[in-house]
Parts: structure tokens; C-alpha cells; sequence
């Protein structure tokens, strides 16, 4: 497997200084964007406007997590900003496949969230449209939530589905990642880990170095 991917979520940064926010997750893989719209979850966060601006100030590209109904009609004008990801929910979606390939035809990666209480057969006869699956290890909706191990199980299965694919798709865990639970999912097969509290917590370069770390020893 190649090396680990931090992805630091900025929902745990100072919203008053995105760009100095950024410059200090710069040695991570990407900065995960949680778009979040008061409906499909009870949270509002960034809209386009606000995404446009953070891809025109950021070091690292930007992964979108589209947390919001209706992702037919929006995904595709997120990806239209110039992103290096978009990931909308399997829940809001009406026609995963169409808008994975709409995603993509922007030049974008087309990513697919599902909520802890997703089954993976699911999104299993999809998944070849897609070049990233989200496996939410929390309820979507708030940063600093506890890590949920009873979705283990459904990254294995999503591991196992790649190898007996042949798939390069990648595997993201995003919710209550820390030193502590990187490596239970790190075991049950993830490659890209989205961490916000865990990463501004303390000075995010050391923080990353410190997750990269653990992923590293794993990889042994
Ligand atoms: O999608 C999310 C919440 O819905 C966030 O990306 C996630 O919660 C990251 O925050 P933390 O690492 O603090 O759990
Ligand atoms: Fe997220």
C-alpha cells in the first residue's frame, strides 16, 4: 500500500484566519473542507463562495466533504472551483453514478460518504465510479466527536471488495481520529485520514508528523 494520506479537517481551525489556518497544515496531503448545510445535517459551515477563496489562498488541494441534500444538483458546481476532491453522501444522492462521472468530468476526484449507519452493499455495485469512498466514523454533523470502532467491519469489507477488484480507489475514515484510533483503522484498511481536532489541538506540522508516524510503523 503507498504511505498514509493526512487529510487535517479545518473545521477544527480559527475560522477568523483561514489562510495562516492553512499555511500551518501545509506538509499535510490535503485540507479537508466539511461543507455543511443545516439540512441534511444540523450544522452549517462554507458555501461556494467560501471554497473559492480557500482554493485560491491554500498551499495544499482542497478535499471537499459535501454534507448537504441534494448533492445532484450542487456537487457539480463545487467541482467546478477547481477542487482536487468531491465527496457527496450516498444518503442525499438521487443518482450516485451519473454525478460521480460529473464530478470527474470537472477534473475532480468523485468521493462517496457513507454515515456510520450505511451498510456497505449499499454502495457496492457503485463503487466503480468512484476514486474515493468515505467511511464516516462518526455521525456526520460536528468536529470532536468520539471515534466509532463498530464501523471497522465496514472498511474491512471495503478493503477486501478493492483487493478482489484490482481497485486503486481510496479508503478515507474521517471522524475522531487521533494517535489513539489511527491505527485500529490503519488495521481494518484505510489509506486517507481526515483529523481536525486531533491535528489544531496542538502545532498541526508536529501533529501530522505524529499520525504520519504511527501509519509509517503500521506499514512495517
Ligand atoms: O465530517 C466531519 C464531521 O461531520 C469532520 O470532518 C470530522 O468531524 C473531523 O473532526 P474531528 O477529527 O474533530 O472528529
Ligand atoms: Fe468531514
Amino acid at each position: 500500500m503507498t504511505a498514509a494520506r493526512i487529510n487535517p479537517s479545518i473545521l477544527a481551525a480559527d475560522f477568523a484566519n483561514f489562510e495562516r489556518e492553512l499555511d500551518r497544515i501545509k506538509t499535510a496531503d490535503a485540507a479537508h473542507v466539511d461543507i455543511m448545510d443545516n439540512h441534511f445535517v444540523p450544522n452549517l459551515t462554507f458555501g461556494q463562495p467560501m471554497v473559492e477563496r480557500l482554493q485560491e489562498v491554500s498551499p495544499i488541494p482542497l478535499d471537499l466533504h459535501l454534507m448537504i441534500q441534494d448533492p445532484d444538483r450542487w456537487a457539480p458546481e463545487f467541482a467546478e472551483l477547481g477542487v482536487f476532491s468531491v465527496t457527496f453522501h450516498l444518503e442525499a444522492a438521487t443518482a450516485p453514478a451519473t454525478l460521480a462521472r460529473s464530478i470527474r468530468a470537472r477534473g475532480a476526484r468523485a468521493g462517496v460518504a457513507l454515515r456510520p449507519g450505511t451498510p456497505f452493499n449499499q454502495i457496492e455495485e457503485l463503487l466503480e465510479h468512484f476514486d474515493q469512498l468515505l467511511i464516516m466514523t462518526v455521525e456526520p454533523g460536528f468536529g470532536g466527536q468520539k471515534f466509532m470502532p463498530e464501523t471497522m467491519p465496514k472498511l474491512r469489507q471495503a478493503r477486501e471488495w478493492a483487493r478482489k477488484h484490482d481497485s486503486e480507489i481510496w479508503l478515507q475514515v474521517d471522524g475522531g481520529v487521533s494517535e489513539d484510533t489511527i491505527g485500529m483503522a490503519l488495521e481494518a484498511g484505510a489509506d486517507t485520514f481526515v483529523a481536525g481536532s486531533a491535528v489544531f489541538k496542538g502545532e498541526p506540522a508536529e501533529e501530522i508528523a505524529k499520525l504520519r508516524a504511527i501509519a509509517a510503523q503500521h506499514a512495517h
